[in-house]
């Protein structure tokens, strides 16, 4: 593939593989009893291993660019955390990479930024953790942003099931670069071409399939329940976690993906977004807050100038929006 950004793209890609097995590999290890007792020990190496692999790959390749990542090894440098960390280590060595405690940290500190700049890098090493608890959906999650844009945006969903023409393992990846589209890359095949995808044509609402968080603290089940009894929408909605949601709008399997605020002080994390807002606007889909405002990448680690997300095919956005405000939800 050619096209401005291919550098950026080819490490990217390579970088969110690399930490999807990673997360694979520990996701493997979570055991019902590690569940029970509410253990949040797996998530968390995983979580650190996997923004390791990413900030490490985009030291090397592209030195000079600031990271804004979810996770910081301040934890870990506790004296009492040297086990904790060891099995950081262990991790990162079955995927062949070998470092220093001090070493791990500070690939992991690599994506400290905090403040905005003109050209950075965004990380969700684990989106949706509690998905990756539950053995469900979950993401890694990179973008490029440049000049307050998303440039460049990949998603690895290890466990979301391929569309044709791959039916191999569930594992896919999605990658976008503004201006060039979106396409779908197998997981288990990094050799298969990639497809391009598309979001669907729906223009019914009635129709329309929805898709939301399967947290009812992440977006109110309520509200969206609200508005699909308005749109006369009969289907339930599907839940599933993390921005895969935003990758079965774009390949059309979900006509829209609905983020409605449950709490008025909290504000959405860039790394949650910029990734999948990128892969659904080329996809040819559309995404605003309520208020129909493009999210505003520009005021560093959070979106405090939206409130809310709304992903949809296009044809249904209006519709949408307008519903949201009459039932006082925008
Ligand atoms: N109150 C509230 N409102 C909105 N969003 C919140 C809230 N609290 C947390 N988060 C963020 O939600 C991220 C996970 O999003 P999802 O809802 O897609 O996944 S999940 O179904 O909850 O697993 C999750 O990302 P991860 O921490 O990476 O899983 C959080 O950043
Ligand atoms: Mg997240």
């Amino acid at each position: 593939m050619s096209g401005s950004y291919e550098n950026e793209l080819a490490v990217a890609l390579e970088a969110v593989r690399a930490a999807a097995e990673v997360c694979q590999s520990v996701q493997a290890s979570i055991t019902p009893d590690v569940l029970e007792k509410k253990d949040r020990s797996p998530v968390t190496v995983a979580d650190y291993a996997s923004q390791a692999v990413v900030c490490r790959a985009l030291a090397e390749a592209f030195p000079d660019d600031p990271v804004i990542g979810e996770e910081d090894s301040a934890a870990l440098q506790q004296p009492d955390q040297a086990p904790f960390l060891n099995r950081v280590k262990e991790e990162l060595g079955k995927v062949g990479i070998d470092g220093t405690p001090e070493e791990i940290c500070g690939w992991i500190d690599r994506g400290g930024q905090s403040e905005y700049s003109n050209r950075f890098w965004t990380l969700d090493p684990i989106d949706g953790t509690k998905g990756f608890l539950r053995g469900e959906q979950y993401a890694i999650a990179l973008a490029l942003i440049v000049d307050g844009k998303p440039q460049l945006g990949v998603l690895g969903c290890p466990n979301l099931p391929t569309a044709e023409p791959w039916d191999g393992q569930p594992g896919c990846l999605f990658s976008a670069v503004a201006g060039e589209g979106a396409a779908t890359w197998s997981m288990e095949d990094s050799d298969a071409a990639p497809v391009m995808v598309r979001v669907s044509e729906t223009s019914d609402p009635a129709s329309a399939v929805m898709c939301e968080s399967v947290e009812s603290g992440h977006s109110s089940h309520g509200h969206s329940a609200q508005l699909a009894e308005k749109l006369n929408i009969s289907g339930q909605p599907v839940r599933l976690d993390s921005q895969a949601k935003y990758a079965v709008v774009a390949r059309g399997e979900a006509d829209m993906y609905l983020r409605l605020p449950t709490r008025k002080d909290y504000n959405e994390k860039i790394w949650d977004h910029a990734a999948g807002v990128l892969v659904v606007l080329e996809a040819g889909g559309t995404v605003t807050d309520l208020a129909g405002r493009e999210l505003d990448f520009t005021h560093g680690r959070e979106l405090r100038e939206n409130r809310g997300v709304i992903v949809t095919n296009g044809p249904l956005h209006s519709a949408v929006l307008e519903t949201l405000g009459a039932i006082g939800v925008a």
